[in-house]
């Protein structure tokens, strides 16, 4: 298969647990002829700073789907709905303190501070439209409409490329879908075992050292 792009997370991919950035898969990013798309749960202006001094595609995922940009000077498309998630936090709330995260900077998500059991927390909202989301470093109430994967297949779409032929590379519960609709998923070394288990690839080394092990493994560096 011709790969024609790259979508890969951020945080615990090519980012460690201290969220340091490991500069052999900096390098390896920018060296490649496709497309590489960030894809990750933290919000437009973190991304697309990112996407700027990593030096790879302005056109990034953000907000776990929920908005998704094309240009570094662009505006925000916002594809998920807030209201549902503030409708939902109420609910959370009335059971477990919470901490919001970056409140004012996101458009379509609420990021939490992971202080209480994810999976009760999400069947208390059950039915709201909501599902909340693991990233590993934070919990995401987001819009059930919009996922990784979805934002990805409208970026694809939009890029005139096939979905199909792309390369997803992940770490945690919030990239499960991404890798399902990319034609290859990548799982590195210290992804959640649910991560593992929808992989076309599991790499034997961790965070950015497995991204460089997946891409020289695909032949794209
Ligand atoms: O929770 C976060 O903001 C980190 O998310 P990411 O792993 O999708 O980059
Ligand atoms: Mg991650």
């Amino acid at each position: 298969m011709e790969i024609e792009g790259v979508a890969v997370d951020i945080d615990g991919t090519i980012t460690d647990k201290k969220r340091s950035l490991n500069c052999r898969a900096v390098e390896a990013l920018r060296r490649l002829k496709v497309p590489v798309v960030l894809a990750t749960g933290n919000m437009p202006c973190f991304a697309r700073t990112a996407a700027k001094l990593i030096g790879v595609s302005d056109t990034v995922i953000c907000e776990n789907g929920g908005v998704v940009r094309f240009e570094y000077d662009g505006d925000d498309v916002v594809l998920g709905d807030k209201e549902k998630c503030y409708r939902a936090l109420e609910v959370i709330r009335s059971r477990y303190e919470v901490e919001l995260l970056d409140d004012a900077f996101r458009k379509s998500e609420i990021c939490l501070r992971r202080t209480f059991p994810r999976e009760e927390a999400e069947r208390m909202v059950e039915g709201m439209g909501v599902r909340i989301l693991d990233s590993g470093f934070a919990y995401h109430i987001v819009d059930a409409e919009v996922s990784k994967g979805k934002a990805l297949r409208y970026v694809a779409d939009h890029l005139g490329l096939d979905v199909g032929k792309f390369v997803a590379i992940g770490d945690s519960h919030n990239d499960i879908d991404m890798l399902e609709v990319a034609g290859i998923g990548v799982a590195v070394a210290n992804a959640d075992v649910e991560l593992k288990r929808v992989a076309d690839i599991v790499t034997s080394k961790p965070n950015g050292d497995g991204v460089v092990e997946a891409l020289e493994f695909l032949g794209l560096i």
